[in-house]
């Protein structure tokens, strides 16, 4: 079946932005949780702008799922990932100005440094995804690269209008058929929400999706536990039978 990975950055962002205890981004993991959530997903970036480093190990001790990690490929946060041992890390890129993540991780340009980050990981115990654009270049280095998990951008589609949209999802469809063909667990994610989820969802294939903004902000209104019932609920409506 599809898996949710709830990520519960903006939960943080909430929280840093007055710098007060509150909202616990470690409260969010546990009811995402009882929720339906399979996995829980935070980005710890190099700027702290959200999740710090006290989150991580918080949260690593108190799910009962799985922790998807996702950090830049520097010394300093694979030093932290093999510290937290997660039982996933996706590999993303990150440009301190940026808004949010800016397309994907380039392992073809930087095979070296991704190779040797895979294989640091893989000996920590940890499972490795690459946080990847649906481009077949890209799909081809990661496979080469031994992680044996991708994650398909889809902010080009969540951004896309009209006929764009197509394209976009065209290209995410042709990235899933691209990964399994290398052999490789394919996951997508980024500016997912509740009204274009389905066509993702729906590709032959996708084995999860992490989402974060859309699920955060629906809380505000609906309460968390709602908004993670209600969108593992629209995957699990459009995802294609196994
Ligand atoms: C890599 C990714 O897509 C998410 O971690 C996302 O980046 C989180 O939100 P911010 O980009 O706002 O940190
Ligand atoms: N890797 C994508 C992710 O975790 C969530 O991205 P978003 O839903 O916050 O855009």
């Amino acid at each position: 079946m599809i898996e949710l990975g709830v990520n519960i950055d903006h939960v943080a962002t909430l929280r840093q932005q007055r710098l007060t205890a509150y909202p616990d981004p470690v409260r969010a993991a546990v009811l995402a949780e009882e929720a339906g959530a399979d996995l829980i997903t935070l980005h710890l970036r190099e700027d702290r702008r959200h999740i710090q480093d006290a989150d991580v190990a918080a949260i690593r001790a108190k799910l009962r799922t799985r922790m998807n990690l996702e950090c830049a490929v520097t010394a300093e946060m694979l030093e932290l990932a093999c510290k937290a041992r997660p039982q996933d890390v996706c590999l993303v890129p990150e440009k301190r100005e940026e808004l949010t993540t800016e397309g994907g991780l380039d392992v073809a340009g930087r095979f070296d440094s991704v190779r040797d980050a895979v294989n640091r990981l893989h000996d920590a115990g940890i499972r490795v995804s690459l946080f990847i654009d649906p481009d077949a270049r890209q799909i081809e280095a990661a496979s080469r690269s031994g992680a044996t998990v991708i994650e398909l951008h889809t902010g080009a589609y969540a951004d896309a209008a009209g006929p764009d949209a197509q394209a976009e999802l065209e290209r995410v469809r042709t990235g899933v058929v691209e990964g399994i063909r290398h052999g490789l667990r394919v996951n997508a994610g980024h500016g997912l929400h509740y009204e274009n989820v389905a066509a993702i969802a729906a590709l032959p294939g996708i084995a999860e999706l992490n989402i974060g903004h859309a699920i955060i902000a629906r809380a505000v209104f609906d309460g968390l536990e709602k908004a993670v019932r209600d969108m593992k609920a629209l995957m699990v409506a459009a995802a294609a039978p196994a």
